[in-house]
């Protein structure tokens, strides 16, 4: 079976015709990437896990102060079981935090994206999980200038899109299954975002639906990040980056009395971004698949209404 491949961001500095190729030939393949040579530091990543593995060890008395009911759970605490992906009769067995944007108060975006909250029991929490906000922010960066090379777009051409964009930094526990259920860890979904960059694969769950109806699984190796493509950039390229479907499956066996933890960051345009198909994308063999304009404002909040988060 083919497998999505793991490429040295670095090459994007020392080799870059020939990594901006391999990058594109996989996500226009697989919608999926993994990227090593990051430069994201085992510490920094070490640092975050322990302090989110520490506020879902909270009693879910003082978890559920965190949660903030009607806002789609866009800062804080989203409970067990709450996030139902799209088609699925089951919600998700999982319980999440969402750290966004810290922005200035005047700013004009100030509306859209909510002040963070910070959970005093674990006091290191808002350190350790900023800097790793911020290490990937400018990480999805990188990885978009390879993807708009790929393109025939200028290489800064997503610079002023997404330097107030909407992301969000998701630490995901999921509990040991008890029993027999039919809910999964995640039902299979696509991301809404830009694009998606995911610490933490490294334990087992993650499958990806190939091309050929397949699910492919995705583990990591050393500290490799999974970088996938999201609905919205999906939409702005025309379907020339797919936005794959992917789940997180029940481990067998004894596996399943096991957590799992993964941290996914959601790496979103600037809300005004308005998400029409490019017209590099656009051509006769592959005609332009959206007739209505939409920002990316917009387009969140219909797709959150639909995974029952608002
Ligand atoms: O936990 C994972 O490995 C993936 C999570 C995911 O796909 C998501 O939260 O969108
Ligand atoms: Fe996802």
């Amino acid at each position: 079976m083919k497998n999505v491949p793991t490429l040295d961001i670095r090459r994007f500095d020392t080799d870059r015709d020939a990594f901006v190729a391999e990058l594109g030939a996989a996500y226009r393949e697989f919608g999926f990437c993994c990227i090593s040579g990051h430069g994201v530091t085992h510490e920094l990543i070490e640092n975050a896990y322990g302090v989110f593995q520490r506020f879902f060890a909270l009693p879910e008395d003082v978890k559920m102060k965190y949660h903030v009911p009607g806002t789609g759970g866009a800062r804080g605490y989203t409970p067990f079981k709450v996030e139902t992906a799209k088609d699925s009769q089951f919600p998700d067995l999982k319980e999440f935090w969402h750290i966004g944007r810290e922005i200035d108060p005047g700013s004009k975006f100030a509306d859209t994206m909510a002040p963070n909250l910070w959970p005093s029991e674990v006091p290191d929490f808002k350190q350790y999980g900023y800097a790793l906000y911020e290490a990937l922010d400018q990480l999805g960066a990188r990885v978009l200038r390879a993807l708009a090379l790929h393109i025939d777009l200028p290489e800064n051409y997503f610079e002023d899109k997404i330097d107030q964009g909407n992301s969000i930094l998701r630490p995901i526990h999921y509990p040991p299954i008890e029993g027999d259920v039919p809910n999964v860890r995640a039902g299979a979904h696509e991301d809404i975002n830009f694009i998606t960059l995911l610490v933490g694969a490294s334990a087992a769950g993650l499958e990806v639906f190939t091309r050929e109806g397949e699910w492919l699984p995705i583990t990591t190796t050393g500290d490799a990040i999974v970088v996938n493509i999201g609905d919205m950039l999906q939409r702005l390229t025309n379907h020339v980056y797919p936005s794959t479907t992917h789940r997180v499956v029940n481990p067998p066996g004894a596996d399943a009395s096991k957590p799992r933890y993964s941290v996914p960051f959601f790496l979103h345009p600037n809300p005004d971004v308005v998400l029409d198909p490019l017209p590099q994308c656009v051509s006769e063999d592959n005609p332009s698949r959206y007739d209505t304009s939409i920002t990316s404002h917009e387009y969140l909040q219909q797709r959150l209404r639909e995974i029952r988060l608002i």
